[in-house]
């Protein structure tokens, strides 16, 4: 296998589909934020507000509750503002690291974006509501691969972005050994826990 084949983004043939886990939210119910501090999904200064929800991935065959998916909010504001009166594309990127995050966690434990791929499609109004929604198409190892869709202002508004991600499942020792200890120490880490993981 080449280095550029083993890196793809393209669903390895033999990933498979686990279901949600079970102590996961059901479809509907809102993702509540990952970690207070998170500028993603939290209600902090300075975030994107973005607000999640497990949605129903019915699949190719229209089965009910055989996917797993996010369906997730963001409103456009002011100071995402990159070219005059649109989006800079790094808030897009955001949005969809955000969404797409979201997926795995439903199936495993915390996850970090290895890779991601945005199209831009269609430029982005500041004052807009994007809509996105993100689906796991597949995970092989510890490797989630997922893909999503932005929207403007309605779920089934104008496509302005798509994009496709691979997200690795890592342990609490990734967060204890590269975090700020006193971001870890707000969460409930203890100081002998981070020395502990740095060695
Ligand atoms: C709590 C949830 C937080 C969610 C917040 C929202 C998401 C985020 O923004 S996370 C922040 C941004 N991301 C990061 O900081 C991650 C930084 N990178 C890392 O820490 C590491 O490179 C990490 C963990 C991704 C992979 O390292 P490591 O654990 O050593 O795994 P490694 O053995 O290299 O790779 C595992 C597999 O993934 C593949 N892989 C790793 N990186 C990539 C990549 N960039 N492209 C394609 N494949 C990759 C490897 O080829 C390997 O595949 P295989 O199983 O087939 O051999």
């Amino acid at each position: 296998m080449t280095q550029a084949s083993a890196r793809s983004l393209d669903v390895p043939a033999d990933a498979t589909i686990p279901s949600r886990h079970p102590k996961a939210p059901g479809v509907g119910e809102r993702i509540p934020p990952h970690n207070p501090a998170c500028r993603g999904c939290a209600d902090v200064p300075g975030g994107i507000h973005m607000e999640s929800w497990v949605d129903d991935d019915r699949g190719e065959g229209g089965d009910p509750g055989v996917g797993v998916a996010v369906r997730s909010r963001m409103a456009v504001t002011d100071d995402m503002q990159g070219g005059p009166g649109l989006i800079h594309g790094g808030y897009l990127m955001a949005a969809f690291d955000e969404c797409l995050g979201s997926v795995a966690p439903l199936v495993t434990r915390s996850c970090v974006t290895a890779r991601l791929e945005t199209d831009f499609r269609a430029p982005v109004p500041v004052g807009t509501t994007l809509w996105l929604r993100a689906r796991l198409d597949g995970v092989l190892r510890r490797k989630y691969f997922v893909s999503a869709e932005a929207r403007l202002d309605s779920e089934d508004g104008p496509l302005v972005g798509t994009a496709r991600a691979l997200f690795v499942q890592v342990d609490l020792q990734h967060f204890l050994r590269h975090g700020r200890a006193e971001d870890l120490e707000a969460i409930g880490a203890s100081a002998e826990q981070i020395r502990a993981a740095r060695g």
